[in-house]
């Protein structure tokens, strides 16, 4: 069964429509790249899928269970994580930290195996020497990178990542696209990435999906195309 299941799916702001009939849907362990133009309502798509905002016609499905029969966990990095606030009083370490709550419960205390997801997750964004900064103190790209930290402890069935390689130098996003695709392969992950960066992750994903403007519409429509990236 699919993970992820969307069909018919129409969405607005307001009065104006800008998703028409969006079809598709993801296997575990695909690596799927959500693509288009500026505007082409890529974030929205995505708000959608996660239940931040609904659908006003069709339906998205979820899986409930990952292979393992164990409830699917979801790890959502949003855009523009860098406006995080300044004033947040938690160093680096307690933010990845937190990851690790919401995998768990509440009020429990964290043990090695916790600690070990940790490390490894602020080794993968090259973040481990500033594990004792306030976050305050990070810069914009910092920032975007300990919010994936975050994500990585969380060790999520499935990614939903919104433009994550934003303020990250060419070197740590190649990187990045490795670290997924070992994840894929590996680990049996499952990842849906919006990017404007179609070209240089080429080789890393599986598949693309490009919403597209439909010539002549009234409308703000975007409909979605697939193709095999390998
Ligand atoms: N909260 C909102 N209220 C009204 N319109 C919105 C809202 N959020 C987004 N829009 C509009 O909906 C359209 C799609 O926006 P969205 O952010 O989903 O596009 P995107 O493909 O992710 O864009 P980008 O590549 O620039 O990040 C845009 O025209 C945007 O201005």
């Amino acid at each position: 069964m699919a993970l992820i299941e969307v069909k018919n799916l129409s969405f607005y702001y307001e009065q104006e429509k800008v998703l028409n009939n969006i079809n598709f849907s993801i296997d575990t362990g695909e690596f799927v790249i959500l693509t288009g133009e500026n505007g082409a309502a890529k974030s929205t798509l995505i708000k959608n899928i996660i239940g931040l905002l609904k659908p006003a016609t069709g339906e998205i499905k979820l899986a409930k269970v990952n292979h393992l029969g164990e409830p699917l966990s979801i790890g959502y990095v949003q855009q523009d994580v860098a406006s995080f606030n300044a004033g947040f009083p938690s160093t680096v370490q307690t933010f990845v930290e937190s990851g690790r709550y919401s995998k768990n419960r509440w009020f429990r205390k964290l043990d090695a195996e916790d600690y070990e997801h940790v490390d490894r997750a602020l080794a993968s964004v090259g973040m481990t020497e500033i594990r004792h900064k306030k976050i305050g103190d990070l810069s914009g790209g910092q920032k975007q990178r300990i919010s994936l930290a975050r994500v990585f402890a969380l060790d999520p069935d499935l990614f939903v990542l919104d433009e994550p390689t934003t303020g990250m130098d060419v070197g740590s996003r190649t990187k990045f696209y490795k670290l997924l695709k070992h994840s894929v392969k590996h680990h049996g992950k499952t990842i849906l990435m919006v990017t404007h960066a179609d070209k240089e992750i080429e080789g890393y994903y599986d598949r693309e999906i490009r919403l597209i403007r439909e010539e002549g519409s009234p409308w703000r429509c975007f409909s979605m195309t697939s193709s095999n990236a390998r």
